[in-house]
């Protein structure tokens, strides 16, 4: 792979050359590629890419019409751009540029049409190949630019190459996009300020180049950038797909004639339908023709515009002629011919390199002729055929396309387990949770000071046990709660672009929060208990393990409503009422439920750990002394009230493993779900 540094950096005379793929890197730990003048014009990505160089990409697009509801978005918009070639798609806002976009990376459903990636109709296995840049720069906002690009190279590039290859490729993405002096600045958000828009949008395209994608789509990636940046950014996706034979379409708004002119096709749309579709250079022409002319020195882009926002009767006359042209003898053939499989037609890559037509839709060819391909062609002609579907149809049935991950599960897992970590620290061991955590810890202890094993203080003890269940169990649910909606667009862009599977995430996600998750209850029950009267060093450790438990089943359900409702309001309101019911059948604020309602009790996650605390702290070891004025009858013949009758005047009958094995079932009920309600009712759109 190849690209110029000054393809992102204009007037920067330094170019940059990767070591090969044997040479050491000497540290990890600090970008060690210098840049080193070298004789050729251009920089060599590592050598990691020549094994799995990706195809050149043919995209066409035929007949596309889009509805939401009964309005029609899009109607019969065509397009063809080849390997090396620029499609900007133009048009006024709200004419469905991004729209086309999603339609063309699989994620916008078709009414009607076909999208063809060379002889294949678009399907799973080329959506993930298909990098796309949305709009909106979507991103972890605590982690560091470094960060996110490693994260990035550890889970998307293959698993062929080792940890240090990934390294140097970063270290070059940073290098060649101008981002060294940004890279351990935070991405950040609205609330805490990270790079800058522009340093954003370059991170964005940062990312997906790291998987040296065979086609790009790129949404509007000039917005926000100043003329310079703007014009320096295009500059290198022009170079870089005429260098490296890439796919490049994208949506632009109000472009200079600089910018414009970089472009080799353009597709103007108008209320989307087309307005122009053909050579860039050619669209004033095609506007002359029908007696639009443009002024002397005024920027193409803009009069295009300015005509496709006219009076309606303007732009039925501009859309009625953007349909005569189809039938110009110039309008690709592609587009016209439903059987005409353009890559046997001919294929010219961006070596000029031609393959000759062939008869058929999808011939078989000599192995001469196979062998006399240049090695690109050849490789495009067997995996197209490969791949060839026995239809022709664009339907995107994914089932008859195979996709392989790029990474293992364990590679997968691993690094996002550390994503997870790294990213939710700063979120869940914020200094305000250990003030908290600290305090809390601090007021329980002095408010149930040293109490004495006696009748009086029981309703004490059993007060600090419900109090701590119930505070971390709130604690945690809410937190998950909240975790989720942030994380939800970086997990579904990644999702969608095939980056990893949805299992290695969520047992990540699972086992990567889990150390962050107790620590803070852990805390509090370290200060708190022997506050309250420490005498035995097994019932603090077992009651801190059912505290952990019930902290851990409490996210789970967390987890599970956060997966479900995508409007947080519910998810709280939700979250609240079954909380707080838990908390209602606990077990200590009411004794005497109602018998037609006892059945809530066992719904209450509470109660089960509740009353294994009581079963731990109330056994036979030391017991809690009988009032002289009792209410526990068993004081009449007894000095001490045995845990039996403590959990028996609260109506609870489980034993303690039953308690337990019912929490354990919590946990794997509602993480399952979670999982379940992500895989199969909240695939990624
Ligand atoms: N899911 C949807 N439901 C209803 N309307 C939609 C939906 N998606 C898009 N639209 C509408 O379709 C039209 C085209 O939207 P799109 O985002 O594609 O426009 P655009 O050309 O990219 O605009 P801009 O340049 O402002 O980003 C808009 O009017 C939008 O409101």
């Amino acid at each position: 792979m190849i690209i110029s540094k000054d393809l992102f950096l204009l007037g920067d005379q330094d170019y940059l050359r990767l070591p090969n793929k044997d040479e050491k890197r000497p540290t990890m730990l600090r970008p060690a590629v210098k840049p080193q003048r070298v004789d050729s014009n251009v920089v060599h990505f590592p050598c990691l890419i020549t094994d799995h160089r990706p195809l050149p990409v043919h995209l066409a697009f035929r007949g596309i019409t889009v509805s939401a509801g009964n309005r029609t978005i899009l109607q019969d918009v065509d397009g063809l751009v080849r390997p090396g070639q620029v499609l900007a798609i133009m048009g006024p806002s709200g004419c469905g540029k991004t729209t086309l976009l999603n339609a063309l990376s699989g994620r916008r459903k078709l009414d009607s049409g076909q999208i063809f990636l060379n002889r294949d109709p678009l399907c799973k296995r080329w959506k993930r190949k298909i990098c796309y840049v949305l709009q909106q720069d979507i991103f972890f906002p605590a982690l560091t630019l470094r960060q996110t690009l490693e994260y990035t190279a550890r889970l998307r590039l293959p698993d062929t190459l080792s940890y240090s290859q990934k390294m140097q490729y970063v270290d070059h993405i940073i290098d060649v996009l101008g981002l060294v002096n940004v890279q351990d600045t935070i991405i950040g958000d609205y609330i805490q300020r990270g790079l800058s828009g522009g340093e954003k949008k370059r991170a964005n395209i940062a990312c997906e180049l790291l998987t040296n994608p065979s086609i790009m789509l790129l949404d509007e990636p000039t917005s926000g950038l100043d003329s310079h940046a703007a014009h320096s950014l295009m500059t290198t996706l022009k170079r870089y797909a005429v260098l490296e034979g890439k796919t490049v379409v994208i949506t632009l708004h109000q472009p200079s004639s600089q910018i414009f002119h970089l472009c080799d096709k353009l597709l103007l749309l108008c209320n989307g339908q087309t307005a122009y579709y053909g050579d860039t250079c050619k669209v004033v022409d095609f506007f002359s023709s029908i007696g639009l002319n443009i002024m002397l020195h005024y920027n193409p882009a803009d009069f295009i515009l300015e005509q496709v926002k006219g009076p309606p009767e303007l732009r039925q006359r501009i859309i009625n002629a953007a349909r005569e042209l189809r039938k110009s003898k110039e309008y690709p053939m592609e587009l016209i011919n439903h059987e005409c499989a353009y890559i046997t037609e001919k294929y010219i890559d961006h070596t000029n390199k031609i393959l000759p037509a062939s008869h058929g839709p999808y011939p078989s060819l000599e192995q001469d002729t196979l062998n006399s391909m240049e090695p690109d062609v050849r490789r495009l002609w067997l995996d197209t055929h490969s791949h060839a579907s026995s239809s022709v149809s664009s339907d995107t049935n994914d089932s008859d396309c195979y996709f392989s991950w790029p990474t293992s599960f364990w590679t997968q897992f691993k690094v996002l387990s550390q994503r997870n970590f790294q990213e939710a620290r700063p979120r869940m061991l914020s200094k305000l949770h250990w003030v908290q955590t600290i305090g809390l810890g601090l007021l329980a202890g002095l408010l149930w000071f040293q109490l004495e094993r006696k009748e009086e203080a029981l309703h004490d003890i059993q007060g600090w046990m419900f109090f701590s269940t119930t505070y971390w169990m709130l604690f945690a649910h809410f937190g998950a709660l909240s975790s989720f909606p942030p994380e939800r667009e970086v997990i579904s862009k990644e999702r969608q672009s095939g980056a990893y599977r949805l299992s290695a995430y969520y047992l990540a996600k699972m086992v990567g929060e889990l150390p962050l998750t107790v620590t803070l209850p852990a805390v509090y029950h370290f200060i708190s208990y022997p506050m309250l009267g420490f005498h035995s060093p097994t019932v603090f450790i077992k009651l801190l393990g059912f505290l952990l438990l019930n902290t851990i089943v409490a996210q789970s359900v967390g987890f599970f409503i956060g997966a479900c409702c995508m409007d947080m309001q519910l998810s709280i309101t939700i979250s609240a009422l079954y909380t707080l019911a838990t908390q209602l059948f606990g077990g200590y604020l009411a004794t005497n439920i109602p018998v037609w309602l006892t059945w809530m009790r066992y719904l209450s996650m509470v109660h089960y750990a509740y009353q294994n605390m009581q079963i731990v702290e109330f056994g036979e070891e030391h017991p809690i002394k009988c009032a002289e004025q009792s209410k526990f009858s068993v004081c009449n013949k007894s000095e001490n009230i045995p845990m039996s009758s403590i959990l028996e005047a609260q109506g609870a009958d489980l034993p303690l493993w039953a308690n337990t094995i019912v929490l354990l079932a919590f946990l794997f009920v509602f993480r399952t779900l979670g999982y379940v309600v992500l895989r199969y009712f909240k695939t990624p759109k």
